[in-house]
């Protein structure tokens, strides 16, 4: 996973083409933690946090935005008492991009130092 984590991503822009199914078998396995979840037709990457309160779960979420900024990257956030879920896919391609996987590795080690 390190190696996804010290990733940079490359700007969004359309056209832009998604992982193949290999690609995403092979960057699953760096994030295992991870689940594959398909909304409107559009495969999004998940992963749900807990925390012991709502202060360290808004704290994790502002720290996850603070690292979406820095990489112009930026997750679905669903803050709650206790949980954070964090959702990764690129919009501009309607799918996953090497750069989901880059910030779902990111976002552990975030979660990992909290
Ligand atoms: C202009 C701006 O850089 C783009 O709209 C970026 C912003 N952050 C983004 N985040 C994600 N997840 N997907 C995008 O396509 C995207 N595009």
């Amino acid at each position: 996973m390190s190696e996804l984590a010290n990733g940079v991503c490359e700007p969004c822009r359309s056209g832009a083409p998604q992982v193949t199914e290999d690609e995403m078998r092979e960057l699953m396995a760096m994030v295992p933690d991870w689940s594959i979840e398909t909304r409107d037709g559009v495969m999004q990457l998940e992963k749900v946090y807990s925390f012991r309160n709502f202060r360290e779960a808004l704290a994790f979420t502002n720290k996850v935005g603070e690292i979406a900024e820095a990489q112009g990257h930026h997750p679905g956030l669903l803050t709650e008492w206790g949980k954070v879920t964090v959702t990764w896919w690129t919009h501009k391609i309607n799918g996953l991009h090497k750069n989901d996987f880059i910030m779902a590795a990111k976002t552990d080690i975030a979660a990992n130092n909290q």
